[in-house]
């Protein structure tokens, strides 16, 4: 066996980190479960990041995981007013460029595409507890009625679902990787919408999930969640002279999953397959069901304040196409184009979207009525 761990520095941020270990027991997988391309200069080639490969031996340690997850909260940073105002001009406000978004959608259908936590709902200490207001609930309910609209998010699907309670919607939950379409009622025709790229994990989640349990539950704060095709480590209610404690104990577990990778969130520690699917395969994904592959068509709306939604926004400069808004109060390197500072405000420009639709609705008919 070799022990090889691997750092990945996301192009965009250089925060996000990897590492994968081969591991002593492949008998979980089938073939059909993709392997890192590791080249020989120990680069790891994949469509979105670069990985370093940095050889160690036995208790050795991946650098930069604690610095990472030191940086990794937003709100550590307090911009000077210079870095303010370039962030401004370059990511303006969706709101108060609400009129020129809505020009782009002339003759165009909007979809709508929502991460949860942090954008529908506020952060929170307690997971459990990172509800969404009924307000928020309502504006999503409206949105649904006018685009299609889809929640993307980390959490496992049937958690995000629970909270969000509207079964007209698309879900995509575990950063993607299971996607269902709406329930029965809400459905066009009888087709089932349903991906699971990474089933052949479950298993080993779940392995995974007891270890990384057992190992952190010393560590006072220190949160496992299981997201179905996903882990989380969460370590926002973790005294931070223990993070680095609690980043060696994650390290130690998944050290002999080569099949997993680790990347970071809000506050948490990331832990998936490395199998080469995220929110930005997710929209794809969901684009092509509703029968937009490779139309112009249609205006993607993706609202996200996370690493991870990067993907996705990444993928709407790729198709030129569509509106990335980042959900963030401070300066952050996106490839999102706008920003919204909280849920709040995401709230308003939902409400918009939908005064915005039936407004043209009404014109529309009165135009008709005229012509009649
Ligand atoms: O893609 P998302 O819907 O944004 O999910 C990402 C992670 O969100 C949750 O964790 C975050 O929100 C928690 C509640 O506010 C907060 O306590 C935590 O610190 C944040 O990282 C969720 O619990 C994770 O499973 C998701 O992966």
């Amino acid at each position: 066996m070799t022990n090889q761990s691997m750092v990945i520095s996301d192009t965009q941020s250089g925060l996000a980190m990897a590492m994968a270990v081969a591991r002593s027991d492949p008998a979980l997988f089938s073939s059909a479960v993709p392997k890192p391309l590791i080249s020989p200069n120990g680069y790891f080639s994949g469509k979105k990041v670069l990985i370093k490969l940095e050889s160690f031996g036995n208790g050795a340690r991946i650098n930069g995981l604690l610095d990472s997850m030191r940086a990794s909260s937003p709100t550590r940073r307090s911009p000077d007013s210079e870095d303010q105002n370039s962030w401004t001009l370059h990511h303006p406000s969706a709101l108060s460029m609400f009129e020129e978004i809505m020009k782009a959608s002339e003759g165009k259908q909007i979809a709508v595409f929502l991460d949860y936590d942090g954008t529908l709902s506020p952060i929170v200490d307690d997971p459990d507890r990172a509800f969404m207001t009924n307000e928020m609930r309502d504006a999503v309910k409206d949105v649904a009625k006018y685009f299609p609209t889809a929640i993307v998010s980390g959490r496992c699907r049937t958690k995000v679902y629970n909270f969000v309670k509207l079964s007209e919607l698309y879900y995509a939950g575990s950063h993607g990787m299971d996607i269902k379409g709406p329930a029965k009622g809400h459905r066009k025709g009888n087709q089932t919408v349903l991906c699971q790229p990474a089933r052949e994990f479950l298993p080993m989640i779940d392995e995974v999930y007891k270890a990384l349990t057992e190992k952190v539950k010393y560590i006072p704060g220190a949160l496992v969640e299981n997201n179905k095709f996903c882990l989380s480590v969460h370590y926002r209610c973790v005294e931070e002279k223990r993070w680095g404690e609690l980043a060696d104990e994650v390290k130690s577990v998944i050290k002999d999953y080569q099949q997993l990778r680790l990347s970071q969130g809000r506050k948490v520690l990331e832990i998936r397959p490395t199998i080469k699917w995220d929110k930005g395969d997710a929209l794809e994904f969901l684009l092509e069901s509703l029968g937009f592959a490779e139309s112009s068509n249609v205006l993607p709306v993706y609202i996200g304040d996370d690493r991870t939604d990067e993907d996705a926004f990444k993928v709407l400069r790729k198709r030129e196409q569509g509106i990335g808004i980042l959900v963030s109060k401070v300066p952050k390197e996106t490839s999102a184009s706008y920003t919204l500072q909280e849920p709040l405000e995401v709230m308003q420009f939902l409400k918009r979207l939908v005064e915005w639709k039936k407004m043209s609705l009404s014109l529309l008919r009165h135009l008709e009525s005229c012509r009649g």
